[in-house]
Order: structure tokens, then C-alpha cells, then sequence
């Protein structure tokens, strides 16, 4: 397999064929993944006598009326029942000798048996889709030392070869690169299959799996800026445009720029047409869509104006560390928001990329992106891509190839980048580790990015840098659970002026660095806690307290920016009628529709947040006629209107999943509010994730409430992350910050501790409900998550499965019980969970059996640490 000239097979096969799962061959049955259009999935193959075949090798299968590449997945001692021995078809070949380096196999491997997944899923997620469908077997002389093709050996004819052997070597000879597709050899020459063979014999052949051609490269349209004066000639929403564009340098991808002004190209047409813009079709590397930087250079990085930031001591110290580890070691990267954790990941990374080595950074949503990736991109260039589950097809495909070349890079992305293909890794980050959407709750495999992270770490023999403001109790346990006791009797972690680390001596390595303070010494924020029951006492209706009132106001003075976080999006959770008490419920599923109302003049609608329902919001009750519908709980689209109505000066910008749902808009909401086009970021979960805005020194938080009061284990820990988190984002630049806290509840110990920026305490009272309960990270848990269009046979299945559990000491069996929300998209969910110390699993039962329980109506997850109870 070669790309870009460089062997692929030499890149990714460390040693090949040398620490493969050793399954020995005394099958003939072989199940291979065929992944192609019309035809995906695990198929299996008869072995002929003569080859020799491992576990991760590509072979060539006859599929249909082609031959396609495939990935040999296990052994079988006998074909499905239900596939007549006589129709199993033979492995035409070996294409290539360990296709997968040895230990990025053994990580699939692992993800597979953790998780109780078949492999064939594991390889899934870790391939780009359609890899083996489009790739093509090709045949050519082999290369010298020198890299040349090896002409010398066949100039004249051997005569001991076949005749179907000495007609390929003829054409192979005959063609100036020595290399022809198999496909090729076959309509050219008779029994090409055994004349291949009898040359790979004798080495005077190699045979390879060539990925598909990089496709056209995509262009895009740019609109170019040109004259700088505006004539009489032009109408005030084209002026608007051109303004917009000035403003942004003269320069962007027309798609953005139509988004940033809700323009429609024919505008365009007639700016080009008057002689204002030209617009011009460019190249974009699909991997790398990211032109202009964000904001007009000023606030971000960018190429001309980034330069290696000369740390603050409690920095260099967490970066010596980091640098002079050898080998595998989890660090946790402890630091308060804004203590500059992603300037030490920058610096750690540089000196790799020189070693000729690269780097994995993890990501938790690509709402963050944008940023991070533009100051990765200013520092690293070119060397930078980004891996996630939204780019398409074709672009995953260019990325996933672009990693195989073993060129030093840096690789961002998501949870599903843990597994991107770099060979060489020398570090991997795992930035805000704490956050929940590392985590896949379905489909299978329900990995951790952060679990698997450590594995790979431990199999690439790399470090692992766990970077949070608010660590997990998982890694806090794991890494930091040490330290913590020891500087408990000092006052407080922020009064420490120095990093502290400690080194545990266990397999692997832990560190814990500690980022006490915010750069320049920057106060972390003053958090003001509104009681919103007083408010209401006092005679305040508003949603706003009277406190975060005063606070806006000051900000339109001040001409300062700001974020309001609200908890949900939308407009309100439920809407019910004033007459009856009727609540609009989803027809699928048994929740309450929420009100959405997106535009002025967009017809209203009303939305299920969990199947997407959508129906006409009724001008009336449906059941009995009367016309006072009441809309209860606040959304973005709520708080947005009140906003509207209170305070018309203030410019927002709704900041959620409704308004960011189109490709790039993250990216231009955000350039718009640090182009100082508006004055409130408005929106949810989104905003806690690690935004750098300086300008910002106004946080509020409408309503807390929604967070704290969850009903899972893990709610407490999560409503102080993003508490935390949002109240993170205030007073980074040099104006100080300050937070408004609204709540019905300010005595709640998450309150207290978001107020006194004490996320130590809590997690000491935390750690210890959650040992007295045994629950993560001291036990273990697993759900049994089972579904079905039928609600009597889930809940027998659940019944059963219940029943046929092994009961021993230490395995907790809670359940069977309805999910907390029964239907789900017209499926009826119940759940079992096992709770188990960790030294319970070997006795955990035999899954293949608990799933023979299933009739076919009902479907079984097994989530491993499940995050997600609902
Ligand atoms: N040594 C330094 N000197 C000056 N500025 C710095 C330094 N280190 C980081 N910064 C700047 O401080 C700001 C905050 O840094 P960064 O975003 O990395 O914080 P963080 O620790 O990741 O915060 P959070 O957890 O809230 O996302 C950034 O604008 C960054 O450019
Ligand atoms: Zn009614
Ligand atoms: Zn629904």
C-alpha cells in the first residue's frame, strides 16, 4: 500500500505479523470485514490450504461479481447455520501482512473486550467508512534499496516460469512505474491469479492494496473585495454587505459571509456585477476549512501575530514535567479557568513535532473548535487537522490518509479521534477531561475517549495529559487523590503560588501539576448568588433578578460584553392549558413538548427534544377548546424575548444547538460577538466549553436550579462542572469579572462551593457519599439498557434477564426498573443495573447468553461506566 510515495504497510506495521492476538489456525473458516456499497459487514470466507492468513491481515474476497479488499477478523470453527457449506466462497489472496500496527490491533482489541462489543464494531468507528470498498489491488515489480523499481531481475525471460508468469512480468516490465492494477493483469492475461501467485513466490512480485485516489479537490467560492469606495449606485442592505466584508479584511468564503449578513447570493451577483467584490471559485483542503482566523486578529492568535507565550512559573513548572516524561504516565492537568492549560499543551507539543513525532489532542464538542484549532493552527500551521464525526465522508477520508503519511502532526478532535491512525504519537491531551460527551452512550462500543486514551497511551508507550478546571472523580481518584489529602490542611489550593506534583509509583506513572491561578495573576471571579425567592417576594416577576438587571444595564454603559447561560434551549419545556391543566405531550415519547420560536416570522412549533417530533403550536387546547395556553420554564428563545422586551439597546446573540446548526456557524456567532457586533452571548451547555473571550466580564446564570436537581448519581458533580466552567468564562482580559448566580435553592452545597471557588471541598463530601454507596469511581457500574416497540415484552425480557443474573457478594443487581422516561421515539426503555466492586468482573455473566434471552423485538445495550442514567 503506498501513499505519497511512502510505503503505508512499512508505516503502520511496526513489526507485522509479530504480536497479533495468536488464534491458532486449525479452522478453515475465516470471518472477514467487507466494507463497500451495497454490502457492509462480517462475511464468511473459506481458507484455501495454501494461505496463511492472521487477524488484521487485508485479504482479496470474491464479493458479489467483484473482488474486493477485506479485513480478516477472527477464526470460526464452522460457517453460519443458515449458509450452506457449498456457497462459502475462498479467500482469493493476502493483500497485505498486518495492516493494522501491532498495538493499534491490540487497542481495538481491548475497546472490543472491555466494552462487549464484537470487533467488527470497534473497527468501524476506527476506519473512515468505505476504506476497503474503494481500494484497489494492485501488483507491481519490487522496489530496490534505492527505492527504484527493480527492472534488472526480468530483462530477459526465466525460463522455469509459467507462461501466465512470464506474460505479467513482460507487462510489468514494459510499464515505466512496474505496477499495474490486478484487475488489469487478469483481463490481460489467462490464469493471472496462479501467474501472481507463482512471482509473489519468488519475490519477483509484491502485491498491495492502493487506496482510492484522493478525490477532486473541493473548491469553494471566496468573495474578494475590490475598490474601496462606495458609490451613489448602491442600496443600503448592499452597502451592509460590503461593510461586513471590509470589515473582515476584504476577504472570506461566500458561504460565511452570506450566513454573517442572512444575504442571498443574488446580492453578490449584483456587487460582482457593479464592479464591488469578484468572487472566485478556490481550492480548500477539505480538512482544513478554517479561512479567515476568528475576530479581526486582534483577540485570537494568528499566524502573523502568535508567538510562544513566556510562562508563568506554575506553567513552566507543569511543562517541565510534562517534557522530560519517558514513556507511558497520566499527568492531570489541574488548572483554574483561564490558568492557561492550552498554552502548556502548545509548548509540549513543539519540541515533539522537531523529534519527528505527533500529537493527539481530544476535544469534548466541536462547538469549541473554532479557537482551539485556530490557535493550534497559528502555532503548528499546516501540520494541524481535525478529526470529528461531523465532517463528511470525503473529508474524513483526506484527514485519515493524511495522518498514515507518519509526517509529525497534530491531530484534533473528538471522542472518536482517540483512535485516529497516527503513527509515531508522542503525546496525546484530553482537554476538559471532565466532560461527559467523551463518553458514547450508544451505538456500541459506549467507550470513554478518556478510558481508551489511557490504553492507547499505554500501548504507544506516550503520556497522557489530562487537562481540566474541574477534574472527574474518576481521574481525581485515580491521579490526584494523593496530593489532595497532603494539601488538604493547606488553606486553600488558590493561595498556593507554586504548582504541586507528586508522583505515585504504581503502573503507569500519575502526576498531578497544579495550576492554582489565572495568568497575570487575574482574580478569579466574584460569584453573586441571587435568591430568587426573595425576588419574588419583593415583587419582581422579571426572570431577572434585580442584581443581574443592573448588571446589564452597566454593561451597555461600560460597553462591556457578556453571557447569560441558560440550562435549556428552546423557548419553554412544557405548555400547558390554563383551563384544564392539559400539558402537550410527544405522541412517541412520554415527555412534554417544548415551545420553539425561532424568527419573527417563522410559524411557531413545538418540539420533542428527544425523537425531534415537531407539530403547529394549536391556537387553542386540544382538549377542551380553551384559547389560555401558559408557557412554563425558561429556554434560550424565552430569555432571548424577555431580553427583547426589557432591554432593546442590548445586542445578543443566541448561542445554542438551534442557532449553530449549520456547518461553520459556531464560527461565525462567535466572530460576530468578538467583532463587538453584540453585546450578550446568549445560550446553554455550549458556552462552558472552554471559550476565550477576553471582553467578557459579565456572567450570569438565569436559573441553576435545572442543573441541580437531576436525578442520578452524578448530578451534583455535574451542576458544579458547568457552574464552574461558565463562571469561567468572566474576567479573563484586564476589565475584572464578575458572576450572577440566579437560584431557587442558594443553600445547596453545589451553590456554596461555585461561590467560594472551592472545588476541593466539595469533591472530598462527594467522594465519600459516593464510597459509602459504592458508586464510580470506587464501584463499577454497567446498565442493561432494553428497548422495544412492545412495553409488555421489554418488560418480561427485562424480567428475565434479571432473574438469570449470578447473585454473589460484591454484585449489586438494581432493577429491573422503567427508565425514567418509559418511551423514547415510540420505544419502551427498562433498564438493570449492576453495581460490583472492581474485583467482582470476572464473575460478571456470559453476555452472549443474557442476549439469547432477547427476542427480536427487544434490543440489548450493555453500557460499561454508564455516565448517562436516563
Ligand atoms: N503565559 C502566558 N502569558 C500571557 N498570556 C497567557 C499565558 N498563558 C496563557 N495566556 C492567555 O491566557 C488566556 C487563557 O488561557 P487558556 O484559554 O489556555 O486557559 P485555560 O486554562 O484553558 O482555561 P479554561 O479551562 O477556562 O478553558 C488565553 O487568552 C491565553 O492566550
Ligand atoms: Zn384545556
Ligand atoms: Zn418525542
Amino acid at each position: 500500500m503506498y501513499m505519497n510515495g511512502v510505503s503505508l504497510s512499512s508505516l503502520i506495521v511496526a513489526e507485522p505479523g509479530q504480536s497479533y492476538q495468536s488464534e491458532k489456525l486449525v479452522n478453515r473458516w475465516i470471518e472477514v470485514l467487507v466494507d463497500c456499497p451495497g454490502g457492509s459487514g462480517l462475511y464468511t470466507y473459506r481458507l484455501p490450504d495454501h494461505l496463511e492468513v492472521k487477524p488484521g491481515d487485508i485479504l482479496s474476497v470474491p464479493f458479489g461479481t467483484q473482488l474486493l479488499g477485506g479485513i480478516a477478523i477472527r477464526f470460526v470453527t464452522q460457517p453460519p447455520v443458515d449458509l450452506p457449506i457449498e456457497k462459502v466462497r475462498n479467500v482469493e489472496d493476502v493483500v497485505s501482512v498486518g495492516f493494522f500496527a501491532s498495538n493499534y490491533w491490540e487497542l481495538l482489541n481491548r475497546v472490543a473486550s472491555y466494552y462487549y462489543t464484537p470487533l467488527i464494531q470497534v473497527i468501524r468507528i476506527a476506519l473512515p467508512p468505505g476504506l476497503l470498498g474503494r481500494s484497489q489491488r494492485r501488483i507491481r515489480l519490487p522496489k530496490n534499496d534505492n527505492n527504484e523499481t527493480n527492472l534488472s531481475s526480468g530483462s530477459s525471460s526465466l525460463p522455469f516460469l509459467s507462461s501466465a508468469a512470464q506474460q505479467i512480468l513482460k507487462l510489468l516490465q514494459a510499464q515505466a512505474d512496474g505496477d499495474y492494477s490486478f484487475a488489469y493483469l487478469q483481463r490481460q492475461v489467462k490464469a493471472a491469479y496462479q501467474g501472481v501467485r507463482e512471482l509473489q513466490r519468488r519475490g519477483l512480485v509484491e502485491s498491495y492494496l492502493e487506496p482510492p485516489q484522493l478525490t477532486r479537490p473541493k473548491q469553494q467560492k471566496a468573495v474578494i473585495m475590490i475598490g474601496a469606495t462606495f458609490e451613489r449606485d448602491l442600496t443600503i442592505r448592499q452597502r451592509e454587505v460590503l461593510e461586513v466584508l471590509r470589515r473582515r479584511g476584504g476577504e472570506l468564503w461566500q458561504s460565511e459571509l452570506l450566513q454573517i449578513c442572512s444575504a442571498s447570493t443574488s446580492i453578490l451577483k449584483t456587487l460582482e456585477q457593479k464592479g464591488y467584490i469578484i468572487i472566485q471559485e478556490r481550492e480548500v483542503l477539505r480538512t482544513a476549512a478554517v479561512f479567515p482566523p476568528l475576530g479581526d486578529g486582534t483577540q485570537a492568535d494568528t499566524p502573523a501575530m502568535d508567538m510562544t507565550k513566556i510562562l508563568t512559573s506554575a506553567q513552566s513548572e507543569a511543562l517541565g514535567v510534562i517534557t522530560h516524561l519517558e514513556g507511558c504516565a497520566i499527568v492531570l492537568l489541574h488548572g483554574v479557568t483561564g490558568s492557561g492549560k492550552t498554552e502548556v499543551y502548545l509548548q509540549a507539543i513543539s519540541p515533539l513535532l522537531g523529534k519527528g513525532k505527533s500529537a493527539l489532542v481530544l476535544v469534548p464538542e466541536i462547538g469549541l473548535t473554532p479557537q482551539l484549532t485556530d490557535r493550534f493552527r497559528a502555532r503548528f500551521g499546516n501540520k494541524v487537522s481535525v478529526y470529528h464525526s461531523a465532517l463528511s465522508d470525503g473529508e474524513r477520508y483526506d484527514t485519515w490518509r493524511q495522518m498514515l503519511t507518519g509526517e509529525p502532526q497534530v491531530v484534533i478532535g473528538t471522542r472518536s479521534a482517540v483512535f485516529a491512525p497516527l503513527p509515531n504519537l508522542g503525546l496525546i491531551i484530553l482537554d476538559e477531561e471532565h466532560d461527559s460527551s467523551f463518553k458514547q452512550d450508544s451505538p456500541i462500543p459506549t467507550y470513554h475517549a478518556r478510558t481508551v486514551a489511557g490504553w492507547r497511551a499505554e500501548l504507544e508507550n506516550c503520556p497522557l495529559v489530562l487537562g481540566s478546571a474541574t477534574p472527574s472523580l474518576e481521574t481525581w481518584v485515580s491521579v490526584g487523590e494523593q496530593i489532595n489529602s497532603k494539601s488538604r490542611s493547606v488553606a486553600s489550593v488558590a493561595t498556593q503560588s507554586q504548582s504541586s506534583k507528586l508522583e505515585i509509583t504504581s503502573t503507569p506513572p500519575t502526576h498531578y501539576l497544579s495550576l492554582p491561578e489565572r495568568v497575570y495573576s487575574r482574580p478569579l471571579p466574584p460569584v453573586e448568588v441571587v435568591d430568587m425567592r426573595l425576588e419574588l417576594q419583593q415583587g419582581n416577576r422579571s426572570i431577572f433578578s434585580r442584581s443581574l438587571q443592573s448588571a446589564l444595564e452597566q454593561l451597555l454603559e461600560r460597553r462591556q460584553q457578556g453571557i447569560l447561560f441558560i440550562h435549556r434551549r428552546g423557548h419553554s419545556t412544557f405548555v400547558s392549558c390554563r383551563s384544564c391543566g392539559y400539558v402537550l405531550e410527544c405522541p412517541n415519547c412520554d415527555v412534554s413538548l417544548s415551545y420553539h420560536h425561532t424568527e419573527e416570522n417563522a410559524p411557531q412549533t413545538l418540539r420533542c427534544h428527544y425523537c425531534n417530533f415537531g407539530r403547529s403550536h394549536p391556537q387553542s387546547c386540544p382538549e377542551c377548546g380553551s384559547p389560555y395556553l401558559k408557557f412554563f420554564g425558561s429556554g434560550t428563545q424565552r430569555v432571548a424575548q424577555e431580553l427583547a422586551k426589557q432591554f432593546p439597546q442590548l445586542r445578543f446573540i443566541r448561542f445554542d444547538s438551534d442557532t449553530t446548526r449549520t456547518k461553520g456557524a459556531h464560527r461565525t456567532l462567535l466572530t460576530q460577538f468578538v467583532n463587538g457586533e453584540a453585546d450578550l452571548l446568549v445560550g446553554t451547555q455550549m458556552l462552558t466549553k472552554g471559550l476565550d473571550l477576553p471582553q467578557v466580564t459579565l456572567v450570569g446564570v438565569v436559573a441553576a436550579d435545572g442543573l441541580l436537581h437531576l436525578s442520578d448519581y452524578r448530578s451534583s458533580e455535574r451542576a458544579l462542572q458547568t457552574l464552574t466552567q461558565v463562571a469561567g468564562r468572566a474576567g479573563r482580559g484586564e476589565e475584572p469579572g464578575r458572576v450572577i448566580v440566579q437560584t431557587y435553592t442558594p443553600e445547596h452545597s453545589v451553590i456554596e462551593a461555585v461561590q467560594n471557588h472551592d472545588y476541593q471541598s466539595f469533591i472530598h463530601a462527594e467522594l465519600e457519599q459516593r464510597q459509602a454507596l459504592n458508586y464510580p469511581p470506587y464501584g463499577r457500574l454497567i446498565l442493561l439498557r432494553l428497548s422495544s416497540p412492545d412495553p409488555i415484552q421489554v418488560e418480561n425480557t427485562a424480567g428475565l434477564i434479571a432473574a438469570a443474573l449470578p447473585t454473589h457478594e460484591g454484585l449489586d443487581i438494581l432493577g429491573p426498573a422503567p427508565a425514567s422516561i418509559l418511551r423514547v421515539a415510540n420505544r419502551y426503555r427498562w433498564q438493570i443495573l449492576l453495581k460490583f466492586a472492581p474485583s467482582a468482573l470476572p464473575q460478571l455473566p456470559d453476555w452472549e447468553e443474557v442476549r439469547q434471552l432477547c427476542p427480536g423485538s427487544v434490543s440489548l445495550t450493555i453500557d460499561v461506566d454508564p455516565l448517562n442514567m436516563i
